[in-house]
């Protein structure tokens, strides 16, 4: 078989030629993300691989289909780029990577918590300065402190006993709740009930019709004033400008974000001798209680191998006919 992969990183092109020793498939690495534009590059694939901001949408799924493609395989968690309904028409299987290392995201939204409430980035750059100072770098004990989760899946729920770990006191929301999680201490609640009571928000539910712009002017009226905002689930989960808003009020006292709704023109490229046009982003960064990484959630070890190994076994799944087990259903 062979793989058009797009959106090719060199950590990407690494991990998978070492894991495809196993598979022996054909891979072209394209720089290049699937677009419209891009489609014809697939031509004479039978798969294509690709990522969180590859546009596979009803005129690309359309091309690839004519084209002879027969699998579309996420190597990312999330769907949501994806036209489930369009892939059906054209009974196009999308398989992805459903678990990769819950814990190398979980972690990632740790780290981002702590960074801005310890403010480690800012003692750093102080430091090399020869500047020995405090002032400004005042942070506050996690123990004891309410943090809230939305989407207490694989991510959610490592987040979640992570945060029992630390001492905190757990509120979660999600359509599903689960037991185990209830006896290790988390209380869930409806969300208009947990956003009062949280110091800390953390997001990781996917993005869905349910769930797009879930932080929004009334969400965010309803947070503890003060409160701090991490998301590193997708960016279309916050509504930018009301984030903004609340920032610039002072009522949302810190924002923490590895998505960004509009990242897929920024993320993974190096963009420093360009002119970056996008206002939102630079108003975000312009403020001192944000902090915003790339989507480098997933940029683990770990999670980079389990990614390569899943996306290929997947693909040998499909060719030698056997169930899908990690197929995304329209429904779903
Ligand atoms: N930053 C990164 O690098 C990175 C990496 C992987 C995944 N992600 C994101 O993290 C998200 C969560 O991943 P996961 O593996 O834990 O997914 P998951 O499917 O295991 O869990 C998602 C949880 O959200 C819940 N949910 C669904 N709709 C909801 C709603 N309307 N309100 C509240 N909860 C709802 C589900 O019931 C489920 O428990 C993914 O959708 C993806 O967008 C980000």
């Amino acid at each position: 078989m062979k793989i058009a992969f797009f959106s090719t990183q060199s950590y990407d092109k690494s991990f998978f030629e070492d894991h495809n020793r196993d598979f022996d498939f054909a891979i072209d690495f394209f720089e290049v993300p699937l677009t419209e534009q891009t489609v014809n590059l697939a031509a004479g694939a039978q798969a294509v691989c690709v990522f969180v901001n590859d546009r596979v949408n009803a005129v690309v799924l359309e091309k690839l289909a004519a084209q002879g493609v027969a699998i579309v395989a996420l190597r990312c968690a999330g769907f949501n780029n994806v036209d489930l309904a369009a892939a059906a028409r054209h009974s196009l299987p999308v398989v992805r990577v459903p678990a990769y290392s819950p814990h190398a995201v979980a972690e990632h939204a740790v780290a981002m918590m702590l960074t801005l409430n310890r403010k480690t980035h800012k003692a750093y750059n102080r430091i090399r300065e020869q500047n020995f100072s405090l002032a400004g770098l005042l942070g506050f004990d996690l123990f004891g402190k309410t943090v809230a989760v939305v989407g207490t899946g694989n991510i959610g729920q490592v987040f979640c006993r992570i945060m029992l770990g630390f001492g905190c006191r757990v509120l979660a929301y999600d359509v599903a709740e689960q037991d185990a999680l209830k006896q290790a201490g988390v209380i869930y609640m409806p969300l208009d009930a947990l956003l009062p009571q949280a110091d800390v928000l953390s997001l990781h539910c996917p993005l869905n019709e349910h769930t797009k712009y879930l932080i929004n002017d009334k969400t965010l009226a309803r947070m503890k004033p003060g409160a701090m905002l991490i998301n590193t689930s997708r960016g279309g989960l916050i509504d930018t400008r009301s984030v903004i808003q609340a920032l610039k009020s002072g009522h949302l006292g810190a924002l923490g974000v590895d998505v960004y709704e509009q990242e897929e023109s920024l993320f993974f490229r190096d963009l420093s001798d360009h002119i970056v046009t996008d206002d939102m982003i630079m108003r975000l960064m312009s403020f001192p209680n944000v902090l915003i990484t790339a989507h480098q959630g997933f940029f683990t070890q770990e999670a980079l191998t389990q990614i390569a190994q899943v996306t290929l076994g997947n693909l040998k799944a499909f060719t030698e006919g056997k169930p899908l087990t990690n197929a995304v259903r329209p429904n779903k």
